[in-house]
């Protein structure tokens, strides 16, 4: 049986939680989905979501729990949206600590203020049919180095990309109905596993 751990510090965790839990039962998994809090239940988990909530607040308490070393040493597969995209790039245009699982740049709040919340149709490499995108104080990408897989773009702005196992998304797929980006985050967790 597989692990899944929303990491719990901070932001829309129950949300995650409860997606994730739609999309193994959508996809017929055996799979525990879990709120986790310290390195050691990190470390017990095959694939770790990263919430949307404050990048700044969520990056600094990974820093002080350890959780960034949990994550690299077992080299869990990430799934980080809004808050968790910024955590997952190398680069961001604040002071902050990053986990820098994926090799982009990440621009914080890349939307600008009269854009600071809306809603899209985004078309994913990823998926057949649009995918309902909710953004809220929303960030981008840029700078995607060729090794990762850009997977979206609006008004040029890169909003989801692939490396290795991981995926980040700039907009909130726990406030849809629509549990696509959790079940394709399953299958990544899944190829590690077998
Ligand atoms: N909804 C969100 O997750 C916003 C993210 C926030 N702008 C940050 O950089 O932390």
């Amino acid at each position: 049986m597989i692990k899944i751990g929303i990491l719990d510090l901070q932001g829309d965790v129950s949300e995650h939680q409860m997606m994730a839990k739609n999309a193994v039962e959508k996809i017929g998994l055996k799979a525990d989905v879990s709120k986790v809090k310290t390195a050691s239940e990190v470390a017990e988990c095959n694939g770790i979501i990263i919430s949307g909530g404050e990048s700044t607040v969520i990056g600094r308490l990974i820093k002080e729990n350890s959780i960034n070393t949990a994550i690299k040493e077992n080299q869990i597969p990430v799934l980080g949206t809004c808050a968790g995209m910024v955590l997952l790039g190398q680069e961001t245009d604040f002071e902050q600590p990053l986990l820098g699982l994926i090799p982009m740049k990440v621009k914080r709040n890349g939307f600008g203020r009269q854009k600071l919340s809306f809603e899209a149709d985004l078309n994913l490499n990823t998926l057949e049919t649009p995918y309902p995108g909710v953004f809220i104080r929303a960030p981008y990408a840029y700078d995607v180095e060729d090794e990762a897989v850009v997977v979206g773009q609006i008004q040029d702005k890169i909003i989801a990309v692939t490396y290795e196992h991981h995926m980040a998304t700039a907009f909130h797929p726990e406030l849809t109905n629509d549990t696509r980006i959790h079940e394709y985050f399953l299958k990544e967790v899944l190829n590690c596993v077998e």
